[in-house]
């Protein structure tokens, strides 16, 4: 195993800029998630960590060694696409064996790799089976046998598992945990899916137009993001805007929005308040009122969307629309165009410089 480090590493299309200066450093044995918009350089920063492309600039080290130049063979690295790849005409074990054949391995050592493998990703019964004799997640189970057999040093993801629906997809999210907790893998997924970045990932890798705008643990990104588009790309984010006053902004109409998340902020300046929608409490006006949390806004709800477990209020302040979601317990529904309350913690406002 080993750790993967990237250094200022920049990759240009003619003019186009697809990786600009970007340095990650890939914890050994760490599940990292390259998080990001379709064409912001996922799927270009995995290909040159392979060996498939190479940088213009800049450094790629896996354990100790420099790779820049190094040829994909020479890596080891094990890889998972999207389309499983198999062959087609060989059987489950003859897929996984095939990196192993091709070093030139005894057929013995071979078959016990084989069955480790397979019996690892649970498919030890299935090994005589061809690709179209199985179902969408087994496939991927093989190819993913396939990447980890000859033991390569890093295990490389392009988002895997979005060719799945949605129930196979969060079983599989389970099963590949498992396996790269298992064998300790130092992993690199790339998904555009936040919610598969949050639930797999020990850190996460937020990129946009080429350049990574933020990294860190999926709970530190969550909770104190550090731009708009961070907040508000991994998960749910109200973004208010307004004047800063040092610890925090006051709205156009003089409301004072405290913040103690976030950047600390000079006054004078245009700053604005990220709020997750869950952490806002929402209570019809004539209530008796909420116990005091620190921030508070008034508005009327203009949509109320109900999914079962949970429900979103769309509450519209001064033509601005402010989103809360609300466990459904069976308290007393408020409904569309009910004047409402809004309350939330400092604790629970982020406070973001401007752009
Ligand atoms: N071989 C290439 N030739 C020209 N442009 C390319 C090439 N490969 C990638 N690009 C461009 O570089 C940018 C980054 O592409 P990349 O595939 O890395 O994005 P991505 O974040 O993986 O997107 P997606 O989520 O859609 O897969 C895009 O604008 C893409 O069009």
């Amino acid at each position: 195993m080993a750790d993967v480090q990237v250094e200022s590493v920049s990759r240009s299309f003619g003019a186009h800029k697809a990786l600009d200066d970007v340095s990650i450093a890939f914890p050994d044995g760490g599940f990292y998630a390259l998080l990001g918009p379709s064409g912001s350089g996922k799927t270009t920063l995995l290909r040159l960590i392979a060996g498939f492309d190479f940088p213009d600039s800049g450094r790629i080290i896996i354990g100790r060694e420099g790779v820049e130049r190094v040829p994909v063979e020479k890596r080891r690295i094990g890889m998972v696409f999207q389309n499983y790849a198999l062959f087609p005409n060989m059987s489950v074990a003859d897929n996984v064996a095939f990196g192993l054949s091709v070093r030139g391995e005894s057929k013995a050592s071979i078959a016990r790799e084989v069955r480790q493998a397979l019996d690892l990703v649970q498919l030890g019964k299935l090994g005589e089976r061809r690709p179209h004799q199985l179902s969408g997640g087994q496939r991927q189970r093989v190819a993913l046998a396939r990447a980890i057999v000859t033991k390569p040093r890093v295990l490389l993801l392009d988002e895997p598992l979005s060719a799945l629906d949605k129930a196979l997809r969060v079983d599989m999210q389970v099963e590949l945990k498992r396996i790269q907790r298992e064998i300790g893998i130092t992993t690199i997924f790339v998904t555009h899916d936040q919610e598969e970045a949050l639930t797999m990932s020990d850190r996460i890798g937020i990129l946009r137009d080429g350049r990574l705008v933020e990294e860190g643990p999926p709970e530190d990104i969550y909770n104190s993001p550090k731009s708009e588009f961070s907040a508000t790309f991994l998960g749910d984010a109200n973004i208010l805007r307004g004047d800063a006053t040092g610890d925090g902004i006051r709205l156009s109409d003089g409301t004072a929005i405290v913040a103690s998340g976030g950047v600390a902020n000079a006054t004078g300046g245009k700053a604005s308040c990220a709020v997750r929608p869950e952490r806002i409490k929402i209570a019809t006006a004539t209530a008796s009122p909420l116990a005091a949390e620190g921030n508070m806004l008034r508005g009327r709800v203009s949509k109320r969307i109900f999914a079962g477990n949970s429900s979103t209020y769309f509450v519209d302040r001064m033509g601005e629309v402010i989103k809360v979601h609300v466990q459904n317990s069976g308290a007393t529904k408020i409904e569309e165009g009910n004047d409402v309350v809004l309350h939330w913690s400092p604790e629970s406002t982020v406070l973001i410089s401007a752009a």
